[in-house]
C-alpha cells in the first residue's frame, strides 16, 4: 500500500491497512514522496493533484497495489487504468477552529489573525464580516497548530477529520457549523484506489472498506465541483448528507440532501458566498450535484473558476 509520509497520511493508510489485515490480507506500507510534500508554495500554484499524482503513478507502474488518498485532494477527472474500489465511512466532514485561549469564532476580536491557505476557507471567513485578518499558511497539521501555540497567529482552521485521525481533537475550540463554513467537497473521506485490471484487490477493497452512503454523498459533492469546472483549490464548499424522507406511500426512504456554496469577489474585494441546495433519491446523487451547480451558476458563480 502506498501512502504519503505525513503523519496524517500514515494514520489514514493505517486504518485501511488494519481493515485489510483483519480480512486476511498481508500488507506492506510504501512511503511515496509527492510534490505537495516537497514544496511549500500555495497549492493553487503547484497545481491539481499535487498530493495524489505520484501515488497514482506508483500504482500504474506496479510499485504499489493500493493507494490511499484524502478524497478531497483527488482531481475531479477520472483516472484511466485505476479503479476507485473503496470509499470508507467518512469522518465528521466539518472544519474546526483551533484558537488561542479556547476562543470561538465569534469571540475572536476584530483584527485577529487566522491562518489558512485554502481559498474556500478564506472566502467564507471574509464573508462572515467579523473583521478577521486572514494569513496564508501551508504545512502539515503540527506546523499549523504550532503557529497558534507560538502566538504568531490567533487561530487556524483545519479539517476536523485530520485532527481526529491524529487524536488531536483536544485542540479544537469550535467545530464550525456548515451554515458558516461549508467543508470542501469530499472532506473527511478517503479514496482507496487499485489498478482497474487487478480484480482480486478490487474485490477485496470493495468488500472490506467500502461504504455506499459515503460514496453517494461524496459523488453528489464532487459532481457539483466538477460541474463548476473547479478543483480542490477553488473557493467552493459542499456538504451532502443522507437523510430519511417519506415516499408517496408514506414509507421511510433514504434520500440525499446537498448544500453548496461558491464565492464571488466584487471589484472592491468584498466576498459574497452564493448558496444553493437540493434533495434527490440516492441513485441520483451525481444529478443532484449538477443541479445544485447549475443553480450556483445561475446565481453568478461563473466567476469562481480556478485561479480567480
Ligand atoms: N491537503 C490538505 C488536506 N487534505 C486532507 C486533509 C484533512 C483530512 C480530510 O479532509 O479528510 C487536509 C488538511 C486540512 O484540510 O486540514
Amino acid at each position: 500500500m502506498g501512502t504519503r509520509a505525513s503523519k496524517l497520511a500514515l494514520a489514514q493508510t493505517g486504518t485501511v491497512a488494519a481493515a485489510l489485515e483483519a480480512a486476511g490480507a498481508t500488507v506492506e506500507i510504501v512511503k511515496v514522496s509527492t510534490p505537495g510534500d516537497r514544496s511549500s508554495a500555495p497549492i493553487a500554484e503547484i497545481g491539481v493533484g499535487v498530493f495524489t499524482s505520484a501515488l497514482r503513478e506508483a500504482l500504474l507502474s506496479g510499485q504499489i497495489d493500493v493507494a490511499v488518498h484524502s478524497y478531497k485532494d483527488l482531481p475531479t477527472a477520472p483516472q484511466d487504468g485505476l479503479s476507485l474500489a473503496g470509499v470508507p465511512q467518512r469522518e465528521d466532514p466539518r472544519d474546526a477552529l483551533c484558537a488561542r485561549d479556547g476562543l470561538t469564532l465569534g469571540e475572536l476580536p476584530p483584527g485577529s489573525r487566522i491562518g489558512t491557505g485554502a481559498p474556500r476557507r478564506t472566502a467564507q471567513l471574509k464573508a462572515l464580516g467579523l473583521g478577521l485578518e486572514i494569513v496564508p499558511i501551508r504545512g502539515n497539521i503540527d506546523t499549523r497548530l504550532g503557529k497558534v501555540t507560538s502566538g504568531e497567529l490567533d487561530a487556524v482552521v483545519l479539517a476536523r477529520a485530520g485532527l481526529s485521525r491524529l487524536d488531536k481533537l483536544a485542540v479544537v475550540t469550535e467545530t464550525l457549523d456548515p451554515i458558516q463554513m461549508l467543508p470542501a467537497p469530499a472532506q473527511g473521506a478517503l479514496a482507496v484506489e487499485c489498478r482497474a485490471d487487478d480484480v482480486d484487490v478490487e474485490h477485496l477493497l470493495h468488500s472490506t472498506v467500502d461504504d455506499p452512503t459515503t460514496r453517494a454523498a461524496v459523488a453528489a459533492e464532487r459532481s457539483m465541483l466538477a460541474a463548476l469546472e473547479a478543483g480542490c483549490s477553488a473557493p467552493v464548499g459542499a456538504l451532502a448528507e443522507v437523510v430519511e424522507d417519506l415516499d408517496e406511500n408514506g414509507s421511510v426512504v433514504e434520500r440525499i440532501s446537498l448544500r453548496g456554496t461558491a464565492a464571488v469577489t466584487s471589484e472592491s474585494g468584498a466576498v459574497e458566498m452564493l448558496r444553493a441546495s437540493g434533495v434527490a433519491d440516492i441513485g441520483d446523487a451525481e444529478k443532484l450535484g449538477r443541479m445544485v451547480a447549475d443553480e450556483l451558476l445561475d446565481l453568478g458563480a461563473g466567476a469562481v473558476r480556478p485561479g480567480t
